[in-house]
């Protein structure tokens, strides 16, 4: 396994004072947006809009969840695969994982709680929707700033009326001695764009177009804003999504956090500004959830690419 370096990802301010569109401070940051997002698939984002206080918050609901009952956990189903309880799995044994559907809507967030805490967490809940409310901001203006700059924005504006968020609340067990230290295998996210945050213990690493891991540190207001397959097909290939892993560091253990993006009920189609002869037209109309679908059959599961497989022309 090739060792990890403490290099740098770029890093891109958000502060959402001064990042109104048309604003000068708005153009600068959209064009280190695209040039980080075009050359590594990711950037961190210092976003001042997660408080210490909401940073502190969310990882207590975390692990507040976390600890509750095996038999609790597994409640939590989708018919998505990977979308609900993942855990225990003898390829990475360390990790465990939740998923809130629909995490921006108070549906979403209460129909969850209550079946985690029946007897309902009113803290759990506006915890985690405000968290994810905050995070989709971010996600937003990212997408704003790419659909602009290519200039394809109001296909963006169809997207986003069908972008449901999922939020995924993550636990890696700390390896025993002579354990295996890995806690998620190499892979590029299924999603059109995920926002990863971490507690303090460190272990995501990131893969440049180099071949270089780099180790991500953690700070309560750093998060890697990062493309996923569905971003590489709707870009016609102009974004592709970096692989990453998780190998843990030390004996304790780490906590993280995921907001995926995810297209609903909407036939992905790529905006024909993006293709020309140059570039021709990369990838077919798809149907996001679909390709989840074909990405955990064996054949997808096999493929090196499963975006590519699925609906690569
Ligand atoms: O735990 C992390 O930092 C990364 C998690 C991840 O890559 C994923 O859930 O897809
Ligand atoms: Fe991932």
């Amino acid at each position: 396994m090739a060792s990890s370096t403490q290099s740098n990802l770029p890093v891109i301010e958000f502060s959402m004072e001064n990042l109104n569109p048309g604003t000068n401070s708005w153009s600068l940051t959209r064009t280190d947006v695209v040039r980080a997002l075009e050359d590594y698939g990711c950037f961190i984002a210092v976003y001042d809009k997660v408080s210490l206080e909401l940073h502190n918050a969310i990882f207590s609901a975390s692990k507040e969840l976390l600890d509750l009952p095996t038999e609790t956990k597994v409640l939590n189903t989708s018919i998505t695969p990977s979308h609900g309880y993942v855990g225990k799995e003898p390829v990475v044994p360390l990790y465990e994982g939740l998923g809130i559907e629909n995490a921006t809507t108070l549906e979403g967030a209460q129909t969850f709680t209550n079946l985690m805490w029946p007897s309902g967490n009113e803290r759990f809940c506006e915890t985690t929707l405000l968290f994810s409310k905050v995070l989709a901001e971010l996600d937003q203006l990212v997408m704003r700033m790419v659909s602009q700059s290519y200039g394809v924005e109001k296909y963006y504006d169809l997207l986003l009326g069908s972008t449901s968020y999922l939020l995924r609340l993550i636990k890696y067990r700390g390896p025993q001695p002579g354990e295996k230290k890995l806690g998620i295998v190499p892979h590029t996210d299924k999603s059109f764009m995920s926002i990863l945050h971490q507690r303090q213990v460190k272990g995501l690493e990131i893969k440049t177009k180099d071949g270089e891991w780099i180790l991500v540190d953690p700070s309560p207001s750093s998060f890697v804003v990062m493309a996923g397959d569905a971003c590489m097909a709707w870009t016609n290939g102009r974004i592709e999504p970096p692989s990453h892993r998780v190998i843990m560091c030390g004996e304790e253990d780490r906590y993280s956090l995921g907001l995926f993006t995810f297209i609903r009920d909407l036939t992905i189609q790529i905006p024909e500004e993006l293709a020309d002869a140059e570039r021709p037209l990369q990838y077919e109309a798809f149907d996001h959830y679909k390709f989840i679908d074909f990405y955990y059959t064996d054949e997808g599961k096999r493929s090196k690419c499963a975006i590519k497989s699925y609906c690569g022309v």
